[in-house]
């Protein structure tokens, strides 16, 4: 049997890619849900009209009916209202919480045994919202920001080094808002730190940027970006269908984990077959603990407005 993933919100922008990138590689069936039902269903259809061209055998499907997505086997759930110029991801907390409870419910009822990846910001309080909601354990409640914000940082550092993105890796973690915690000293090119390659100021200004990543596109685009965020959720989608062990940083749960408790936060994970197969622990300077001690103090100020 094919396995199938859902992406709920998948009329939108950033779903449309997830949705795409999982069609056009060939990872599994996809089903777009999304309460702009015709929407849903043609931009299933084009997605589908796009397959023979790659050569993926792909089935797609949409619309707002929840039966379609009936025992999927991991669900993005994209659906959320996207800021706009001058607004930060943490003005969206109440309206998106609001639709975290609606769409957990439907999920939940229809595709009990799956992995949900949260995508919808404010991040990390949308994913504590799914997992408070869904009764699920802690390992099927990803949310997706930290493989997005490295893959800026990777951007950028290989810019400004001039060479490959491949030879890049890079490492963001705590909550996907201001306050998030770009980590020099394990980015690396070629397995050497940039601390060693790029003087104080230019890391700065790498670091600056990631942070600001998500900004500086809004206030180009007039809406958020959608080309990477969707990209960077297939690829954790893949990641848990392919039983990778890929090591990403994620949002996640944690129990003590960096001596942070009963919250979400981003940390470095292994995405598996079962989800979140390990929480990784690497050593922090005084500096960068005290830099995701903020960041958790950030997210837990906005879990606690919506009581999860
Ligand atoms: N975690 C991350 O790194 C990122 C998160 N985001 C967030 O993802 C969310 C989606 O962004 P876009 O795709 O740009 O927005 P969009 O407005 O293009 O798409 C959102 C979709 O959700 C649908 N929707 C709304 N309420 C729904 C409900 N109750 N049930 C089903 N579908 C529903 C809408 O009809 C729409 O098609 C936003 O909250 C945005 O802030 C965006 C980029 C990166
Ligand atoms: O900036 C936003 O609101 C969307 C997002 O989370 C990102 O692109 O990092």
């Amino acid at each position: 049997m094919n396995r199938k993933v859902t992406v709920v919100g998948g009329a939108g922008n950033v779903g449309a890619t997830v949705a795409r990138s999982i069609a056009n590689r060939e990872l599994a069936d996809v089903v777009i849900i999304d309460i702009a039902d015709t929407k849903a269903q043609g931009i299933a259809l084009d997605i589908l009209q796009a397959c023979p061209v790659e050569g993926s055998d792909t089935r797609v499907v949409g619309g707002s009916d929840y039966a379609l997505s009936a025992g999927s086997d991991v669900v993005v759930i994209t659906s959320g209202v996207p800021r706009k110029p001058g607004m930060s991801r943490d003005d969206l907390l109440s309206v998106n919480y609001k639709i975290m409870q609606d769409v957990t419910a439907n999920v939940m009822k229809h595709s009990p045994d799956a992995i949900l990846i949260v995508v919808a910001n404010p991040l990390d309080a949308m994913a504590q919202a799914v997992y408070r909601l869904s009764g699920l354990p802690r390992e099927r409640v990803i949310g997706m920001a930290g493989v997005l914000d490295s893959a800026r940082m990777r951007t950028f550092i290989a810019a400004e080094l001039n060479v490959s993105v491949e030879n890049v890796t890079a490492f963001v973690l705590g909550g996907h808002g201001d306050t998030m915690v770009p980590l020099p000293r394990y980015s690396t090119v070629a397995g050497i730190p940039i601390t060693e390659l790029l003087t104080p100021e230019r890391i700065a200004a790498i670091c600056e940027r990631t942070a600001n990543g998500g900004a500086e596109i809004t206030k180009l685009v007039g809406t958020s970006a959608w080309y990477a965020p969707g990209q960077s959720s297939a690829r954790m989608v893949e990641a848990i269908l392919k039983d990778k062990k890929l090591i990403e940083p994620c949002s996640v749960y944690l129990q003590g984990e960096y001596g942070v408790n009963d919250q979400f936060l981003g940390v470095p994970v292994k995405l598996g077959a079962k989800g979140v197969e390990q929480v990784i622990q690497i050593t922090l300077t005084a500096d960068e603990k005290t830099a995701l001690d903020k960041s958790a103090a950030a997210v837990k100020e906005l879990t606690s407005v919506i009581g999860v």
